[in-house]
């Protein structure tokens, strides 16, 4: 559905030459949930301009759809970028309209008649679960409701591709959790292609197939989530994970277990897919003799399955404990020793 090819975006500034986006290929199916994950500034807005034809690349192609955003302009790109629609961090709603005159926007811009374009603005708030709202104007709305709005008068022109920007970043976890669930009954629903940037990797955890990690204008990883979060390469994608799995909870725990187990091993595993079935635990203590403390887990969903982490305290001589680690290694599951206390 898109593929970017040796995409480099240099903009002029005062100071010189600046290479917001810097040699990136990426492709993304049709009907898929791609997350473009970065920190400010690392060129994820730039992308989304590439993306949706309103910037072009200094070098490179840009194809949405079978159209070279890249190589067409005027009113050839106008109808190209028709498939391609967005929603936005601050909604970008018009506030003197109401929920229905918000949503038939895009539709009467597209010259659509009124009686059919009433009728379409009904199927969308029921879709986007707005009734009851039409005639609200946007400030009796809350943040999660006027994303909706949003995400109705994307829709509105049946588009291909739905580009989201920090869709869920002024909206509280709840909330943010909410919408995410939205957007997956949309995408399953209509098969739409949506790709979003957010800096926040529980937006890519819970929703997205794949991710694309941005630093400095660069892709620097990119693969099916599942497997970035088992196995991440780069130290930022690191950095992303552990928003999820280190959090700072996780952290004064372990640092409580840390005090208060002064024998054995604490060790992190993390399990991922079907591993998250096996009796893994129990086989390590029938096998070997050592004893195992659970004292820390938690398990989150990604689109392509579980992933998990405990952090188990392992006690026995020191020949078992390492048995007991080979054989973790050997089930393929990941191994991390958090504190050696021997
Ligand atoms: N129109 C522009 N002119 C000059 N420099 C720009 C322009 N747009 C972006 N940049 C620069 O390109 C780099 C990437 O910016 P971009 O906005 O794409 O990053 P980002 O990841 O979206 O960050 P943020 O979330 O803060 O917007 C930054 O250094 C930014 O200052």
């Amino acid at each position: 559905m898109i593929q970017l090819q040796n995409i480099t975006k240099k903009y002029k500034t005062a100071n010189g030459e600046l290479t917001a986006v810097k040699d990136v290929n990426l492709s993304i199916n049709k009907g898929e949930i791609f997350g473009i994950i970065g920190y400010s500034g690392a060129g994820k807005s730039t992308m989304i301009r590439l993306l949706n034809g309103l910037e072009k690349p200094t070098s490179g192609t840009v194809k949405v759809n079978n159209q070279e955003f890249s190589a067409i302009s005027g009113q050839k790109l106008r109808d190209a970028r028709q498939k391609v629609s967005m929603i936005f961090q601050h909604f970008n709603l018009l506030w003197s309209r109401t929920v229905a005159e918000n949503i038939a926007f895009p539709l009467e811009i597209a010259g659509v008649p009124k009686a059919q374009r009433d009728a379409r603005v009904k199927e969308l708030i029921a879709l986007v679960g707005l009734e009851g709202r039409d005639t609200a104007y946007p400030s009796q709305l809350s943040g999660g409701q006027k994303q909706r709005v949003g995400i109705a008068r994307a829709l509105a022109n049946n588009p291909e591709v739905l580009l989201c920007d920090e869709a869920t970043s002024a909206l509280d976890p709840e909330t943010t959790d909410a919408i995410l669930d939205l957007l997956v009954d949309i995408n399953e629903r209509l098969g739409l292609t949506i790709v979003l940037i957010t800096h926040e990797m529980h937006v890519i955890r819970k929703i997205c197939h794949r991710v694309a990690v941005m630093e400095a204008g660069e892709v620097v990883e990119s693969g099916e989530v599942l497997q970035v979060f088992q196995a991440p390469q780069a130290d930022i994608t690191k950095k992303f994970v552990s928003q999820i799995t280190d959090t700072k909870e996780t952290q004064e725990t372990v640092a409580q277990l840390k005090a208060h187990y002064p024998t054995g091993q604490l060790i992190k595993l993390v399990f991922v897919g079907e591993k998250t079935e096996q009796p893994v635990i129990s086989q390590l203590v029938k096998k070997f003799d050592v004893e195992v403390s659970i004292v820390h887990g938690n398990i989150s969903q990604t689109k392509n399955g579980p992933y998990g982490t405990l952090i188990v305290q392992v006690d026995g001589s020191h020949e078992n404990v390492s048995a007991a680690l080979n054989y973790l290694n050997t089930v393929e599951v990941q191994t991390e020793v958090i504190v050696n206390v021997d």
